[in-house]
C-alpha cells in the first residue's frame, strides 16, 4: 500500500534569523575551505545556490534554476522516507530534502540529514548534467533492487560515490561525496589524513564493503570521472553480482584486498584510536 509521497510545503518565510544564521556560518565556513578540495563540479554547480534571498535556500527558487540545467528538482520532507518513496523521488528526478536546519551547538556533526547536508552537500552535483543522470538511473536501480530484496548492496555503492565518494581531478583526488563536503573536519580527513584507505573505485568491490554511518569513513573509493561511473553503472546488469555476493561475506570497513589497485593504504590509526578511547 503505497501511502503519500511524504513531501510537505518547506514554508520558507517560517525560518527565523538564527536558523538563517547557522546556514550563513556553514555555508560561509565550507565554501571557503572547499576551492582546490572539492571536485570542480561540486564548485561550478556551488553557483546554483548562490541566490537572491539570504540564508536557507527557497527551494522553489532552487528547482526554477535547477529543472533548466538538469531537470531536476528539490522536495522538501520532514526527514527520513521510506526506501521505496526515496526511489521513485530520485527515479523521477525529485531530490528529497530535509526542511530543517541543526542548531547552532551541533555545527559540525549531526546523524540524519538536515537541509544543510541535503542542499548544500547535494544539490550542487545535480546541476552537473552526467551527475544528474547517475542519480536519476541510481534511483531506478532502487526500485530495481527493493523488488529484488537487495537493497543493502545498492546502498553501499550510494554511501561509497553520492555520500563519501572521492574523484581523480588533474591527478589528484578531489572530493564530490556529500557526507564528507558537508562537515568540515572530513573535506580535510578524506583528503589528507593517513589513515584512510584510499581504492580504486570496483562496483561488485564497494558493493561487498561495509561502511559506518556514524564516524570518518576508514575506505573512500575513488573513481576516474562521473562518466566512467555513469558508463559502469549504466551498462552493467547488477542482478549476476547480486547473485554473486549472495553467499560471499562483507568485508569489513578497513579491508584491503591484493586486487585493490591503492591511492592510500590507511595506518587505520583513527580507527585504532577510536577503538582505544
Ligand atoms: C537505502 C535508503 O533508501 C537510503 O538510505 C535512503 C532512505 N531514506 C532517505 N530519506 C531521506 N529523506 N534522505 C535520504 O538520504 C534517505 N536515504
Ligand atoms: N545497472 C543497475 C542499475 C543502476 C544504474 C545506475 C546506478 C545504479 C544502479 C542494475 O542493473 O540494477
Ligand atoms: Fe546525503
Amino acid at each position: 500500500m503505497s501511502g503519500g509521497d511524504w513531501t510537505i510545503p518547506q514554508d520558507w518565510s517560517t525560518y527565523t534569523a538564527e536558523e538563517h544564521d547557522v546556514w550563513n556560518t556553514l555555508f560561509a565556513r565550507q565554501s571557503e575551505m572547499l576551492p582546490g578540495r572539492a571536485s570542480e563540479a561540486f564548485l561550478r554547480g556551488l553557483d546554483v545556490l548562490r541566490l537572491s534571498k539570504p540564508g536557507i535556500p527557497d527551494f522553489e527558487e532552487l528547482s526554477e534554476r535547477l529543472r533548466t540545467l538538469t531537470g531536476w528538482s528539490v522536495v522538501a520532507v520532514p526527514g527520513l522516507v521510506p526506501d521505496d518513496v526515496f526511489f521513485d523521488h530520485m527515479a523521477n528526478r525529485r531530490f528529497v530534502a530535509g526542511n530543517f536546519i541543526r542548531r547552532a551547538d551541533q555545527l559540525d556533526y549531526l546523524q540524519e540529514p538536515d537541509v544543510f547536508h541535503d542542499v548544500f552537500g547535494h544539490v550542487p552535483m545535480l546541476a552537473d548534467p552526467v551527475f544528474a543522470d547517475y542519480l536519476a538511473a541510481y534511483g531506478r536501480g532502487g526500485q530495481r533492487a527493493g523488488n529484488l530484496g537487495v537493497l543493502k548492496k545498492l546502498a553501499r555503492l550510494y554511501w561509497y560515490t553520492v555520500e563519501f565518494g572521492l574523484v581523480e581531478e588533474a591527478g589528484a583526488l578531489r572530493i564530490y561525496g556529500s557526507g564528507i563536503v558537508s562537515s568540515r573536519a572530513e573535506s580535510v580527513f578524506a583528503l589528507d589524513d593517513p589513515s584512510p584507505n584510499r581504492i580504486a573505485f570496483d562496483l561488485k568491490r564497494v558493493m561487498q564493503t561495509d561502511y559506518r554511518i556514524d564516524d570518518f569513513q576508514q575506505t573512500y573509493f575513488v573513481i576516474p570521472s562521473f562518466e566512467e561511473l555513469l558508463r559502469i553503472t549504466v551498462e552493467t546488469d547488477f542482478a549476476p553480482i547480486y547473485d554473486e555476493l549472495e553467499g560471499q561475506p562483507d568485508l569489513a570497513v578497513e579491508t584491503v584486498l591484493p586486487a585493490d589497485r591503492l591511492f592510500t593504504r590507511g595506518t587505520q590509526a583513527y580507527a585504532r584510536e577510536k577503538a582505544a578511547a
